[in-house]
């Protein structure tokens, strides 16, 4: 559902490229939930974003449902996103006159499909924003935002979901919800979720964990327990603080313990 091609993503600075992203490929089927991993820094939400075009990456290409974004218009771009993707962005902004709950109704109305009230307020309580729920973009804060979004995409069930950090915002019990709700709407039929995260509990329920460093895919992990993340998080930052320390390249790949990320 998602295939990425030798992505390649520089961003300007000044009259200087900074290369981010270095030939990026890989591939999410329907029915995965996978999670992209890294140090700071290491280009994991340039690549969402690059997937999701929200941001036209600068070499490579990536192809959503069989649809390279690369051949898109704009216009085009814009209607795939409402009809077939869903972000769970902090920063991916909210309609600012609309409140929750008509937020998170929005789809449906631009889909003119019926407004499912009843489904709409339970996935509010779901992330725990049902006393919010009338309550303008402007008035909840960044987390609360996040939550809509989540509502959204829980109420919508998009065939594919970009998340960031999807549980960062929540309480541990709410947490736990939510992710059983994300990764049981990856294993639907014709579903999946593409998900950033720092949390090796949450990188262990997802089928697959891509580690970024330096811009590239360094490592891949299936079906990886949280100790297992963890040891390879702790193994790539250890090479950050000794690129910084040193005055040599930083561009040091690992190993994979299946052959590799693709
Ligand atoms: N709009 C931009 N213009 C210039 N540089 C940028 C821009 N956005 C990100 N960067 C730089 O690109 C690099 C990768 O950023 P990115 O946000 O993709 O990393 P990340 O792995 O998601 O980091 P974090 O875990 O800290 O969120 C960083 O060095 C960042 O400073």
């Amino acid at each position: 559902m998602i295939v990425a091609d030798r992505i390649e993503h520089a961003y300007q600075a000044g009259d200087q490229q900074v290369p981010i992203l270095h030939g990026i490929s890989l591939r999410v089927t329907q029915g995965e939930m996978v999670a992209v991993m890294g140090p700071s820094g290491s280009g994991k939400s340039t690549l969402l974003y690059c997937l999701a075009g929200l941001v036209r990456p600068t070499g490579g290409s990536a192809t959503l449902n069989g649809q390279n974004l690369s051949q898109l218009t704009d216009t085009q771009l814009a209607k795939l996103r409402r009809s077939e993707l869903g972000f769970v962005f902090q920063s991916y902004n909210l309609m600012p006159t609309l409140s929750g709950f008509e937020n998170v109704a929005l789809p449906f109305r631009l889909g003119r499909r019926p407004v499912p009230t009843e489904k709409i307020r339970e996935v509010l309580d779901t992330v725990g924003l049902g006393h919010r729920a009338d309550a303008l973009p402007s008035a909840m804060s960044g987390g609360e935002q996040q939550r809509v979004a989540l509502a959204r995409v829980l109420a919508q069930r998009p065939p594919i979901v970009f998340a960031d950090e999807p549980t960062g915002a929540l309480d541990t019990r709410t947490g736990v919800i939510v992710l059983d709700e994300l990764v049981n709407l990856a294993h639907s039929d014709g579903h999946c979720v593409l998900t950033v995260t720092h949390d090796p509990s949450v990188a262990a329920r997802c089928d697959r964990v891509l580690f970024l460093f330096n811009g590239r895919l360094a490592q891949e992990l299936r079906t990886p327990t949280a100790e297992q993340v963890a040891g390879v998080m702790t193994a790539l930052t250890a090479e950050v603080e000794a690129a910084e320390v040193s005055t040599g390249s930083t561009d040091v790949s690992t190993g994979s313990t299946d052959g590799g990320a693709r």
